[in-house]
């Protein structure tokens, strides 16, 4: 079992963090703070920079500017390596190791192993101990990857769209399985997703990435408390305009996603948006509104002073973030 969560550094510190492709900038000017001990979820659309950023905090890419620390630690030691485990998008095995030997390397690799919680996620998929990896489908894949990743008891687990291939039975049985490992062994997990009912309930963190910027960060309640969904008449009183995230206008009727949990003067009645609302009105407006929000890719001609502006100026007010930072 980990140490208190809260006693210790935090899983991810971003600070300014970049990374640069050939074709251009996938993230930058990424500034965030996952503590430890909470599961965070990484959403976005295709090509918002999700994977980049998971594969810089697995070490499998370095930052083109900025830093990543991971429990505290700027760059990869083997210490680290032990604590930390990804499973990637592609799910990368050997295809011709039969499944009881991928457990057998998981189990020879790694200082710290958990054979039974390995086996019993295999079985669980009826996964016979003789196929061979290449001859499985990719949601069997799947399932022998997280079974490699949980054996390992990592303090941080990094999954890159786990879940994409699973049935609904199997996704069901394995986020059950994540969840009771992160309860017990206090495991810091960083989840992207596409799937965002399958993320409801289950995150406490909240990363969401757009364009390669971060546009939202923070603890998931104080997330959803620093905005309302105002539904009132479409004339009514008009709303600051840089509090609006989004506003669709049915009939009469106007329905406006606002960046701020405070009281605001007009015919509104007001709500706390669910995870699914906040994070579709955001989705649903790539281009934020607001002066200085770029894309990464935009040339810059003074990149860094104006990335860093941009960075704070695409993130609300009450994101909690900045208050985890200053705490
Ligand atoms: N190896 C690479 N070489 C060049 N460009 C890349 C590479 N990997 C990613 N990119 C580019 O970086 C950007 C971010 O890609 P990334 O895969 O991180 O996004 P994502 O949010 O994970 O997308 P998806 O949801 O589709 O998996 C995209 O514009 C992508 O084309």
């Amino acid at each position: 079992m980990n140490d208190d969560p809260t006693s210790m550094a935090p899983a991810l510190e971003a600070a300014g963090l970049g990374r640069q492709y050939r074709g251009g900038w996938a993230l930058r000017g990424c500034d965030f703070t996952v503590p430890a001990g909470r599961i965070c979820g990484v959403v976005g659309p295709n090509g918002a920079g999700k994977s980049t950023l998971l594969s810089l905090a697995a070490r499998q890419l370095d930052a083109t500017e900025g830093e990543l620390r991971v429990f505290g630690e700027p760059a990869a030691t083997p210490d680290q390596r032990a604590r930390v485990a990804y499973v990637a998008q592609d799910k990368p095995l050997y295809p011709g190791l039969t499944v009881a030997e991928t457990l057998r390397m998981g189990r020879e690799l790694n200082p710290t192993w958990d054979q039974e919680m390995a086996q019993q996620i295999v079985d669980q998929g009826e996964l016979r101990p003789k196929s061979r990896i290449g001859s499985l489908s990719g949601g069997q894949r799947t399932r022998v990857s997280l079974a490699l990743a949980l054996g390992k008891l990592p303090d941080l687990l990094l999954l890159d769209e786990p879940m994409a291939d699973l049935d609904p039975l199997a996704r069901h049985q394995l986020m059950g399985t994540l969840m009771s490992a992160a309860a017990e062994r206090g495991t810091s997990i960083v989840v992207s997703s596409h799937i965002l009912p399958e993320l409801d309930g289950v995150i406490d963190h909240l990363l969401l990435v757009q364009g390669g910027r971060i546009r939202l960060a923070g603890g998931l309640d104080d997330i959803l408390d620093g905005h309302q969904l105002l539904t009132g008449p479409a004339e009514g009183a008009p709303l600051p305009a840089d509090l609006v995230v989004e506003q669709r206008i049915g009939g009469r009727r106007a329905t406006t996603l606002v960046r701020t949990g405070d009281p605001l003067d007009g015919p509104w009645e007001s709500e706390r948006p669910s995870l699914d609302e906040l994070l579709l009105c955001y989705l649903r407006t790539p281009d934020d509104p607001r002066p200085n929000a770029t894309r990464p890719t935009d040339p810059q001609p003074d990149d860094t002073q104006q990335d860093t502006t941009r960075a704070s100026s695409t993130r609300p007010s009450t994101t909690p973030a900045n208050d985890e930072k200053a705490a």
